[in-house]
């Protein structure tokens, strides 16, 4: 039995628990701060909320956080790990990735997304659904690529940012940090700390 503790009883949390079992976790449970209003995430249970698992931690063979808020997610990663938890990491077995890659704990990587050779992933990012992070790429912690994004070779993109649904970036750009880029924006440049890009190519929306 491995059991693993999953903290944000989201839509992002059911894709991190169907993909879990496709990983071999064979028990599941969720925790939120919605509960005990809340008591189910689709056919998994919600048994707790964060002060739960805290005290629960030592039951659990590994713990993700599904909350997608980059910022709250990173805040609660380093909280249960200072707790002594065991951070897992996700990788579908429809995703590809590369044997080259380095994939930090707390990571999860969804059914179709292709992560290719020399590209670091640091902890707690989101690698949605189909997105494709090309060779050379550094991707900072808690980073969210959107489903169906695409990210050319030596793209470096900073701590809590979020690049949006079907978006590209060009080789060799650099994204700051707490960078948003917009739903199938194209990022032909480099792109500083806190804004919001969109459009094709990129501006600065604020
Ligand atoms: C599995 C999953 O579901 S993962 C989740 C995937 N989701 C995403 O990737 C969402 C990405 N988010 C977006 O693209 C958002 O539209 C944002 C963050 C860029 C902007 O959101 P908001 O701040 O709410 O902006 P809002 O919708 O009010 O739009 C402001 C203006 O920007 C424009 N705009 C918004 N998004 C975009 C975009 N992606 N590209 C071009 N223009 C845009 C709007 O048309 C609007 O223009 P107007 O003032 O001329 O009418």
């Amino acid at each position: 039995m491995r059991r693993l503790a999953i903290l944000g009883a989201s839509g992002h949390g059911k894709v991190v628990a169907d993909t879990a079992e496709c990983c071999g976790w064979n028990s599941i449970n969720f925790f939120d701060d919605a509960w005990p209003e809340v008591q189910v995430n689709d056919v998994w249970p919600v048994v707790g909320n964060t002060t739960g698992l805290l005290e629960q931690l030592p039951q659990y063979d590994g713990f993700i956080v599904a909350i997608g808020s980059n910022r709250i997610r990173l805040e609660k990663l380093l909280q249960l790990r200072a707790a002594g938890g065991r951070m897992a990491t996700l990788v579908h077995p429809a995703a590809t990735v590369s044997r080259y890659a380095n994939i930090e704990e707390g990571t999860v990587i969804f059914a179709g997304a292709v992560v290719n050779a020399s590209t670091h992933i640091k902890l707690g990012s989101i690698l949605n659904t189909a997105c494709s992070v090309d060779h050379d790429c550094v991707i900072g912690r808690a980073v969210h690529i959107s489903p169906g994004a695409r990210l050319a070779g030596g793209v470096h993109i900073g701590d809590e940012s979020w690049v949006g649904i079907g978006a590209s970036v060009r080789q060799l750009v650099a994204i700051g940090q707490r960078v948003m880029v917009g739903a199938g924006a194209a990022v032909v440049g480099d792109i500083p700390d806190d804004v919001m890009v969109a459009g094709v190519p990129a501006k600065r929306l604020r």
